[in-house]
C-alpha cells in the first residue's frame, strides 16, 4: 500500500508518531493510500524550514528568478498531467472529463498567472509639498509577508491549494499547507514537481491530518506563522479567526453559500438550463459558487422545472475512467449521510421531489462508493432549512417568483453571499439585478467562468477579504510606505 508522507524542507518525512489514516477512492470504497497524520513535530518542523526558507534563499532571490521557477512548477504540473490527473480523480471520484478541464489546468495556470502578474503591478507614488518649499515623496513597496499557512478543503484539491500557494510564492513567502484529509495527493505529488523545478528546500512544506485536534489546528495554533488563508466551511472559518486573532495574524477566508440563479422570463432557456445544469450538478454538486436555489419568473416556471427535470436525468452516473460519465460520488460516505439527511427532511416538509431524492441502484464494484441522484425540489417554504442552509450536494430547489424585486430580496435574504448567477436577455435589468444582489461574484448569463485577474471571494458569512489579481498581491504582501523628504 502507497504511503503519503508529509513533505518538509524538500524531503518526504513520515509522523514521529506512526500515526496514518486511510485514503478513500469514494468511487467505490477501496483504500488508495496510507497517510501519515502529523503531530505538533511535524507542523514545528515544517513552520521552522518555512522561517529558514523565507530568510535565506528564497527571501533572497530577485522577481524573475523566482517567476521563473514558478514557470517551471507549473510546466511540471502540465509535464506530468495524466499523474495529477489520476490522482485528482481516484481521490475524488470526479469525472475525468471534469477534471482534465478545470482542475488540472487550473493547477499549471495558477502559477504562470500570479507569476506574471507580479512583475506588471505598479505602486503608487504621491508627491507632496512641504512647509519649507522643498516638498516629499511618498512611495510604496510590497515586501511579502512571511509564512503563511494554506488550508485547503477536497472539492478541488489541487486548484483550490495552488490558487493560494501560487500568488503567496510569487510574492516571495513561503508556505505550510495543510490539504484537507480526503483528498492529500495531489498536494504531495506537487513537492516533486517544486524540487524538480528548482524551488529551495523549506519553501513549499506540506502537513497531513485532520482539523480539529490536528495538523490544522497545531497549524493555526503555530505563532511563527505570520497569515493564514483557507477555503472551507464558514464554521471552520470562524474556527480559524479565531485561532489567528492571537498574535493579530491575517485571514482570508473563502467560505460556504447558499448560492442563488434568478431566472427571468427573458432568458435565453437554453443557456439558463444549460447553465443551471452545470451550477447545480458540476463536481456532484460540490462546488462553493454552486446554485442549490433556483427562483424563476413565474410565467416560465413549469417549462424550467420539466427542462432541468429532462437536464439532470440525462446525467451519466458513473466512476471517473468511464468516459461517458459527466457525474461522479460525493466525496464520501460521511459526506453523503449529509447530503441524504437533507434528502428526508425535503420529504419531511412536503416538498414535491421532481426527479432523484435518493441512491442511485450501482453495480456490484462500485455499490461501496458514495454515490447520490441529481435531485429537483419544488414547493418548500423559504424557511426550510433545505433553502437555507448550504447542502454541498448536487441537488436544488426551484421556487416561482413575480417580480424583479421579490427576486432580490429572495437572493438576498441569507447570511451567505458568495456567488449568484442571472439569467436576461435584457442588459439594462442584467446590471440593475448584478449591482443589487448580496454576492462577491455575480454571473450574468453564465457561470463560473474565471479570469483570474478579477476578485474572487465572498460577502456575508461566505468570507473575509478577496483573492485574484492584484487583490492576491494585496494580501500575500506587506504595503511599506516611504516617505522622503526632499
Ligand atoms: N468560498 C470559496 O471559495 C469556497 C471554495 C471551495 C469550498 N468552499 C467551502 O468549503 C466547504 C467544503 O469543504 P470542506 O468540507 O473540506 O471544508 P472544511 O471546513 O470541513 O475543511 C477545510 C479544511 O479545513 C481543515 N480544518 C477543519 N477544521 C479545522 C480546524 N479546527 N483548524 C484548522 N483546520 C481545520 C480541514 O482539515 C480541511 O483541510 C463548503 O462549505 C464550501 O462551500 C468555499
Ligand atoms: O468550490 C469553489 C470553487 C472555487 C473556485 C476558485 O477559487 C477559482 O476559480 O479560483
Amino acid at each position: 500500500m502507497k504511503d503519503i508522507k508529509h513533505f518538509i524542507n524538500g524531503e518526504y518525512v513520515g509522523s514521529a508518531s506512526g500515526k496514518t489514516f486511510d485514503n478513500v477512492n469514494p468511487a467505490n470504497g477501496r483504500v488508495l493510500s496510507r497517510v501519515h497524520e502529523a503531530g505538533r513535530e511535524e507542523v514545528n518542523a515544517a513552520v521552522n524550514a518555512a522561517r529558514a526558507a523565507f530568510n535565506g534563499p528564497w527571501g533572497r532571490m530577485t522577481v524573475d528568478q523566482r517567476t521563473e521557477i514558478l514557470h517551471k512548477v507549473a510546466d511540471g504540473i502540465n509535464a506530468r498531467f495524466e499523474e495529477f490527473l489520476d490522482a485528482e480523480c481516484q481521490d475524488t471520484g470526479k469525472p475525468r472529463s471534469l477534471a482534465s478541464h478545470i482542475d488540472i489546468p487550473r493547477g499549471a495556470a495558477n502559477f504562470k498567472v500570479f507569476a506574471d502578474l507580479i512583475k506588471n503591478v505598479p505602486a503608487e507614488s504621491f508627491e507632496m509639498p512641504t512647509p519649507d518649499g522643498t516638498g516629499a515623496l511618498n512611495y510604496g513597496i510590497r515586501r511579502p509577508k512571511g509564512v503563511i499557512g494554506v488550508i485547503s478543503p477536497w472539492n478541488l484539491p489541487l486548484l483550490l491549494m495552488t490558487w493560494k500557494v501560487g500568488p503567496a510564492l510569487a510574492c516571495g513567502n513561503t508556505v505550510v499547507v495543510k490539504p484537507s484529509e480526503e483528498t492529500p495527493t495531489t498536494t504531495a505529488l506537487l513537492g516533486e514537481v517544486m524540487k524538480a523545478a528548482g524551488v529551495p528546500d523549506g519553501v513549499y512544506n506540506v502537513v497531513h491530518g485532520f482539523g480539529g485536534n490536528s495538523a490544522g489546528a497545531f497549524l493555526t495554533e503555530h505563532p511563527d506563522v505570520d497569515a493564514f488563508t483557507f477555503t472551507g466551511e464558514t464554521g471552520t472559518g470562524e474556527t480559524i479567526m479565531k485561532a489567528a486573532a492571537k498574535g493579530v495574524r491575517q485571514v482570508s477566508l473563502e467560505l460556504g453559500g447558499k448560492n442563488a440563479g434568478i431566472v427571468f422570463a427573458d432568458c435565453d432557456m437554453d443557456k439558463a438550463i444549460e447553465g443551471t445544469l452545470r451550477s447545480v450538478f458540476a463536481n456532484c454538486g460540490q462546488v462553493c459558487l454552486g446554485t442549490e436555489r433556483v427562483y424563476v419568473e413565474r410565467s416560465i416556471f413549469d417549462e424550467f422545472v420539466a427542462r432541468l427535470k429532462a437536464g439532470a436525468e440525462s446525467l451519466v452516473i458513473g466512476p471517473p475512467d468511464d468516459e461517458t460519465s459527466n457525474f461522479g460520488p460525493l466525496i464520501s460516505l460521511k459526506h453523503r449521510e449529509k447530503v441524504l439527511s437533507y434528502y428526508q427532511k425535503a420529504i419531511d416538509e412536503g416538498a414535491t421531489v421532481i426527479t432523484g431524492g435518493g441512491v442511485p441502484d450501482m453495480p456490484a464494484e462500485l455499490a461501496h462508493g458514495a454515490w447520490v441522484q441529481p435531485t429537483i425540489w419544488t414547493g418548500l417554504k423559504d424557511d426550510s432549512p433545505v433553502v437555507t442552509e448550504e447542502i454541498f450536494g448536487p441537488c436544488c430547489h426551484i421556487r416561482p417568483f413575480d417580480s424583479e424585486a421579490e427576486a432580490v430580496q429572495l437572493a438576498n435574504s441569507l447570511p451567505y453571499g458568495l456567488a449568484s448567477a442571472i439569467w436576461t436577455e435584457n442588459v439594462t435589468r442584467a446590471h440593475r439585478v448584478a449591482a443589487q444582489v448580496e454576492a462577491g461574484i455575480v454571473w450574468v448569463n453564465s457561470w463560473f467562468l474565471r479570469d483570474l485577474r478579477t476578485s474572487f471571494g465572498g460577502s456575508k458569512q461566505s468570507g473575509i477579504g478577496r483573492e485574484g489579481g492584484v487583490h492576491s498581491l494585496e494580501f500575500y504582501t506587506e504595503l511599506k510606505n516611504i516617505c522622503i523628504k526632499l
